[in-house]
């Protein structure tokens, strides 16, 4: 699957694409994505030191891979990650030479209680390593609910929160903030990518099931070049 994806994001040319393996999966799929940028799924916030089971920014790196999710919240969930740690994961990620791709979103709860921007701020204020450089993060909304539901927020939804956190960038790190990435996540799939990706401030897709195969992912990196040639 990641030779035919590898193939699918040379032809498109206007988009930058990246897979994000399970860790046992990192060497194979640098391998054999033949310069598809590869990205773990977590790192250690040390750079170093004891922590049997763990693996490091630099490690992740070792792997030949280039990016690393980190605040995924199935972790902020599973793993009681906090904030800080999120931020601590960031900050050891960009010392490596990675990029952090730093996820943050709001539960159902809070977005019934019409919490979720304050929510996504708040995570972002502590998640995000200050000094921050555009080329060293990016920013994946992911809402809880929308993660492998088939649900997604509406047009409206996610209008308000890319611009809230385009916002919250700007105020974090200023010029970079301008420039950081914003990706959506939860749910995306072909048949609702373009709505997506058209949205102001979404600058591309954080894709969970609909990359597990070619056959699904393929044509939502033809649809985000597709628009991206649109718009340049
Ligand atoms: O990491 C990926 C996200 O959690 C989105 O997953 P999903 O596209 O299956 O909803």
């Amino acid at each position: 699957e990641v030779g035919t994806i590898a193939e699918a994001a040379a032809r498109a040319t206007a988009v930058d694409v990246a897979i994000c393996p399970p860790f046992t999966l990192l060497g194979a799929a640098v391998a054999a994505g033949k310069g598809l940028p590869i990205g773990a799924q977590d790192c250690h916030q040390s750079a170093s030191g004891a922590h049997t089971g763990c693996v490091s920014a630099q490690m992740v790196a070792e792997t030949g891979a280039t990016l690393v999710i980190v605040g995924h919240s199935e972790r902020r969930q599973d793993q009681g990650e906090t904030d800080g740690q999120v931020r601590a994961k960031a900050a050891a990620a960009m010392a490596a030479g990675l990029i952090a791709i730093v996820c943050v979103g709001e539960t159902e709860a809070e977005r019934d209680s019409g919490a979720a921007v304050q929510v996504v701020e708040a995570q972002l204020h502590g998640s995000i390593p200050l000094r921050a450089k555009a080329s060293q993060i990016v920013v994946a909304y992911e809402p809880v609910w929308a993660i492998g539901t088939g649900r997604t927020p509406s047009v409206f939804e996610v209008t308000e929160m890319h611009a809230a956190i385009r916002a919250k960038l700007t105020g974090l790190l200023w010029s970079e903030g301008e420039a950081v990435r914003i990706l959506y996540g939860g749910s995306v799939k072909a048949e609702n990518a373009r709505e997506l990706l058209r949205v102001e401030n979404v600058d591309g897709a954080l894709v969970g099931g609909a990359s597990l195969t070619a056959a699904q992912f393929v044509p939502i990196i033809e649809a985000a070049n597709d628009l991206a040639q649109s718009v340049w």
